[in-house]
């Protein structure tokens, strides 16, 4: 793998049946970018998304992520990603605290680390004194802000983000995207999936599927050119609903 790519994906397929879900798509994540992966919905994004993941076996083509192959080292590719899915994977009758102790330990991390790390990470979310609380009695951007914090506890390399802001308010929305520049800028690569446009505008790289192809790929701004259109919304409408 280049040195430079965190994801290679060559004519990458998922079927179901006779049904393509993800049909031959090719394309590559650089190091530290924020790649969207748009597309309506049924496009195949969770699919591709938990191939690369390491959850799903394709049916054909090869893929790399972080170095390890999709076929034959899912396992390492888990231990090397963060994926945080549309429902996230909290628990919501456990505390903020037990919850991060949880994912620390099936990321394996030591005891220690895991305490240290907890309490910079519960002061930078300022939720400290929310720690004993419940999750299931936090509202939901904060519920999304301490998923995405756990989803990258381990520090990994890349993190999934399976549509992370359903449901908010631009103005949480707009937050929770102050964390994933955060994360961006300390070289981490973010791979999200979302159906808000303002937040196609945010990343550095969108592709567009449709009906299982990768029908665009470009920076925001290049593939409004390409489409003679003003915004992410008209590339959107024009693409992925002709
Ligand atoms: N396990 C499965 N068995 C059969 N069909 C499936 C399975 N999983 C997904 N599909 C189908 O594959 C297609 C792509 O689904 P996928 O969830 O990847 O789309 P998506 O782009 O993530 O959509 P959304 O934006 O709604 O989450 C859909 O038609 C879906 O019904």
């Amino acid at each position: 793998m280049e040195n430079d790519l965190i994801i290679k994906a060559d004519k990458l397929t998922k079927r179901f049946g006779t049904f393509a879900a993800v049909n031959e798509i090719s394309f590559e994540v650089k190091k530290g970018e924020i790649f969207g992966f748009l597309g309506a919905n049924g496009a195949g994004k969770t699919t591709a998304m938990r191939i690369l993941s390491g959850l799903s076996i394709p049916t054909s083509g090869q893929a790399m992520v972080a170095g390890y192959d999709v076929w034959k080292e899912t396992e390492k590719i888990k231990q090397n990603i963060g994926y945080m899915s549309q429902k996230f994977s909290l628990y919501e009758d456990l505390t903020i605290k037990e919850n991060i102790r949880f994912f620390g330990g099936i990321y394996r991390m030591a005891d220690r680390q895991i305490k240290e790390n907890s309490s910079a990470l519960l002061a930078d979310l300022g939720m400290e004194s929310e720690a004993n609380k419940l999750v299931g009695s936090l509202p939901l951007g904060w519920k999304q802000k301490l998923a995405f914090s756990v989803s990258i506890f381990h520090d990994p390399k890349i993190v999934f983000l399976d549509e992370p802001t359903g449901g908010v308010d631009p103005v949480t929305r707009r937050k929770f995207w102050d964390m994933i520049y955060q994360a961006s800028d300390r070289g981490m690569t973010i791979f999200v999936t979302t159906h808000y446009m303002d937040e196609a505008e945010y990343c550095d790289r969108v592709s567009i599927m449709v009906s299982g192809k990768i029908e665009a790929l470009d920076s925001p701004a290049g593939l409004k050119e390409q489409f003679s259109v003003n915004s992410m919304e008209d590339v959107f409408l024009k693409l992925a609903r002709p």
